[in-house]
């Protein structure tokens, strides 16, 4: 498949032929880079990741593997990964002419304050939406769909009648400069699996590739109905 921007080795025709190109191309289909593809066109078919918004993050041990900034998520090749050694923050392997997403350091602040295995990032309009109808935080109880959303600070999910609760910070004009209230709101809410970033987006993060998925399709659920509810007047959190 050819992509609309390319990186040095598509230009080149020699796909694989940089030793640091075996990080990113292989026949497994699991492989994070592979992974990342697939992901992002399944993503813009559900409105999350169009228009270059939004992106996915994926850890393999020590390796995170990250997509480029500013290109059509839906049409990424694995040749135009990034990768990078975790711990030192270097980068293993760098595609030329591409730039390394801008929400690499929120995908990093995920990855060392929860040791997540994945970090979604999402334009969703209903995560758009409830950023305008809630203040501080979202909340939401008594949804079935709540208990696919993990508790973290103790084993297990929440129960139907839990109440899902997700910190709301401010934008900022630059992705990068979300990175301090982020870290701030991971501290602040030990709990959440999701950070929502007002008039942007949101940002959910889980212990696994598939676990960060289902997270995501889950709250993105969650964040729809609340929306409808609201304009019903339904409130979220139901009184006993
Ligand atoms: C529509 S531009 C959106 C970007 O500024 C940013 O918010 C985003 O989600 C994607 O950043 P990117 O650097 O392309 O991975
Ligand atoms: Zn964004």
């Amino acid at each position: 498949m050819s992509s609309c921007f390319c990186s040095k080795s598509e230009e080149t025709g020699k796909q694989g032929a940089v030793p640091e190109d075996q990080l990113v191309i292989s026949d497994d289909s699991t492989h994070p880079a592979n992974l990342i593809c697939e992901l992002c066109k399944v993503f813009y078919n559900n409105g999350w990741v169009t228009g270059t918004g939004g992106g996915i993050s994926i850890r393999e041990g020590s390796k995170i593997f990250i997509a480029p900034s500013g290109v059509q998520k839906e049409r990424m090749v694995p040749d135009n990964m990034f990768v990078m050694d975790l711990e030192s923050e270097n980068y293993l392997r760098t595609p030329q002419i591409l730039k390394p997403s801008a929400c690499t350091p929120l995908f990093l602040s995920a990855y060392k304050m929860r040791d997540a295995g994945a970090c979604i990032h999402t334009h969703s309009q209903a995560a758009v939406m409830v950023t305008l109808l809630y203040d501080k935080v979202f909340e939401i109880s008594s949804i079935e769909q709540i208990k696919a959303i993990p508790k973290v600070t103790e084993k297990g999910n929440l129960m139907y009648s839990d109440k899902l609760v997700i910190p709301i910070i401010e934008n900022t004009e630059r992705e990068e400069n979300l990175t301090d209230s982020l870290q701030q709101a991971i501290k602040e809410y030990p709990g959440a699996t999701a950070v929502l970033v007002r008039r942007h987006g949101i940002y959910v993060w889980g212990e696994t590739v598939w676990k960060a998925k289902v997270y995501n399709e889950a709250i993105d659920y969650l964040l729809e109905l609340a929306v409808k509810m609201h304009h019903l007047g339904i409130p979220t959190v139901k009184q006993n």
